[in-house]
């Protein structure tokens, strides 16, 4: 029998342990961790740079996938969600939390062995803070649960910064912030999209609670405090002139897509802005990063 029969007939396949991880969603994590990695030191250590990524990655792909275990009944009630591995049945529960729970592990002790307990600690607060604080809690619990939850998100550039160094400081504080700030439009767009979904499946989601025109407003409003806290790099040195046009181009754009948002006339305004952020956060990061190798190379010549 062939192989791909087998995984058929078993079921599940292979695929379907990384889908749990969330790996997109991931992947830019990374990205924002290796800028927090590439700022702090502009030639960091190799091995915190690995080893790094590896744990904080691994740890990331566990939270996803508890958060896949935890929500498996609600991910079937939702069109988007329900073709998920667990939401499905095709991958065994117990199957998805050993996985959860060995990439979780790896990656937690990975830090602590190779990298820092401090980076060890925080990546498990954000590990805790999204698998079970946000999944469990208050995604059911309150509109506010993803500017809650989103602080464990915004963690990895920070995380970044603290592999390589070993300490906090307040530049990884602000770009921990930028993700921060940038959760809500980022979240409340695709929310605004899919509000129907989160009613029937209960939950409470702000434009479920409080309706389409106040979450369109929200997001207006946090975009504008993204925009603001995006200009704090430039404001207290830490990044050039470069970054400040670049980053204004940037939230330029952010902000015609959230005044769509906004102004409700273009029902294919949230979906758009939702993926537009996503570019969004990585042009901001790949700036940073840009403006901070641009200063070091002006610095050397
Ligand atoms: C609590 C904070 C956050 C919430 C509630 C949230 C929510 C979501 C949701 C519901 C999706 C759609 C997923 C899907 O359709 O499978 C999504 C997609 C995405 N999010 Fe977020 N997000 C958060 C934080 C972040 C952060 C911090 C990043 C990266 C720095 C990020 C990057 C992405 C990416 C890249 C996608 C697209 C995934 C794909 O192409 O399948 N998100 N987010
Ligand atoms: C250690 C570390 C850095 C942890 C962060 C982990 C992580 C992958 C956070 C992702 C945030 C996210 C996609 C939230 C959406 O969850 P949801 O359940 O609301 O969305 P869903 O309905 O698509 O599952």
């Amino acid at each position: 029998m062939e192989r791909a029969a087998v995984g058929h007939l078993a079921g599940w396949s292979w695929r379907d342990l990384y889908t749990l991880c969330k790996p997109r969603v991931v992947a830019v994590m990374l990205v924002c961790t290796l800028v927090g990695m590439l700022l702090a030191a502009p030639l960091p250590g190799a091995a915190a740079v690995v080893f790094g990524l590896a744990g904080i990655g691994m740890a990331a792909g566990g939270a996803a996938a508890f958060n896949h275990v935890v929500d498996r009944r609600l991910d079937a009630m939702m069109l988007r969600t329900a073709g998920r591995p667990l939401a499905t049945q095709r991958l065994p529960t117990g199957l998805a939390l050993c996985w959860a729970t060995l990439l979780s592990v790896c990656g937690i002790g990975l830090l602590a062995w190779q990298v820092n307990p401090l980076t060890a600690w925080l990546t498990l607060g954000s590990l805790i803070g999204y698998a079970l604080i946000y999944t469990a809690f208050l995604k059911h619990a309150t509109p506010q649960n993803i500017v809650i939850g989103g602080v464990a998100g915004a963690a990895p550039p920070l995380l970044g910064w603290t592999a390589v160094t070993g300490q906090l400081g307040p530049e990884p504080l602000l770009l921990m912030l930028i993700i921060f700030a940038w959760t809500p439009p980022h979240f409340w767009a695709l929310a605004i999209h899919k509000r129907d979904e989160y009613a029937r499946a209960g939950v409470p989601m702000l434009p479920v609670t409080h309706g389409e025109a106040f979450t369109r407003l929200q997001v207006w409003l946090y975009g504008w405090l993204t925009v603001a806290v995006t200009l704090l790099p430039f404001a207290i040195g830490m990044s050039g002139a470069l970054y400040l046009v670049g980053v204004m181009a940037l939230n330029a754009r952010f902000m015609v897509w959230n005044w769509r948002v906004w102004r409700g006339r273009d029902p294919q305004a949230p979906l758009a802005a939702f993926w537009f952020s996503i570019r969004y956060i990585l042009g901001v990061f790949g700036v940073l990063l840009l403006d901070h190798y641009a200063a070091a190379w002006m610095l050397a010549g």
